[in-house]
């Protein structure tokens, strides 16, 4: 049992999302307010503890008119628990849960920001010994009621989440837009397969201009 997921992101025409110091506002206006739009539609919401470092994103609903039911779960993938205590997804203003690993629990259940998190309501999850388990996990959240979930990054878990075949579909903003940069990060990085043969073939369902962007759709062909 799994969510139905869709992999949400922006990048430049040369495949990155972010450049090598860190600077990422990639989407025009109208590409972030169709974000927020898929973000109100989606039961959850899940990024890497990368992009939760970097950018300290809220995951809410905010650049639409929304209500506070409008906001998804928000799921950040933290196997060594390291989500910092000023993390603005551990705020009031939806449900969260952190997902770790089974090695890191124990020392971070007895710490003071485990205690904090779990006052301000965060939930947790622990699976894998390591690494996120991260079919475990989309299995836990199907059983929490979660059927869509959108995936907002960044490179390392998306290109996890595609190995293992937990992708749907693909919706990806490509600004007109260069910045090239060996250390830059892609839409996917991780180890990358070895073949093309082993690569994930995708199937182009939609593609439209949006501002001075281009919006292109897949679905995963499994
Ligand atoms: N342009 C966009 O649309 C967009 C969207 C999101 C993020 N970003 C950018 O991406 C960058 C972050 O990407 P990143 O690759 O450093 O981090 P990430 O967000 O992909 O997080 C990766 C981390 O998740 C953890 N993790 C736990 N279990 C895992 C598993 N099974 N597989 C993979 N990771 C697992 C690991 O600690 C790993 O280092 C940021 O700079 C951010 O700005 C851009
Ligand atoms: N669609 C999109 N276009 C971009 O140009 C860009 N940089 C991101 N990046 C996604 C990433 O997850 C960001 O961290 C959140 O978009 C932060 O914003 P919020 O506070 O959650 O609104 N996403």
């Amino acid at each position: 049992m799994k969510p139905y997921v869709i992999l949400n992101a922006a990048m430049t025409l040369d495949g990155k999302i972010v450049t090598a110091k860190n600077s990422s506002n990639i989407s025009g206006e109208e590409d972030l307010k169709r974000v927020h739009e898929l973000r109100k539609n989606v039961d959850a919401i899940m990024v890497g503890i990368g992009t939760v470092m970097a950018d300290d994103p809220r995951l809410t609903v905010h650049k639409i008119d929304a209500n506070p039911e409008d906001n998804p779960v928000r799921v950040v993938v933290d196997s060594k628990c390291r989500t910092p205590i000023a993390a603005r997804i551990t705020n009031k203003d939806a449900r969260t849960i952190i997902a770790g690993a089974n090695e890191y629990k124990h020392e971070f259940v007895v710490s003071d920001r485990y205690d904090v998190f779990q006052r301000r309501g965060v939930e947790f999850f622990f699976s894998g010994d390591r690494r996120v388990d991260l079919t475990a996990l989309m299995n836990h959240l199907a059983g929490e009621g979660i059927e869509t979930l959108m995936l907002e990054g960044g490179a390392t878990l998306n290109f996890s989440m595609i190995k293992e075949g937990l992708i749907d579909e693909i919706r990806v903003c490509v600004a007109p837009k260069v910045v090239g940069g060996v250390n830059a990060k892609t839409l996917f990085d991780g180890e990358g397969f070895d073949t093309m043969d082993e690569g994930v073939n995708l199937e182009l369902t939609d593609s439209y201009s949006l501002g001075k962007d281009l919006i292109l759709t897949y679905n995963v062909l499994k």
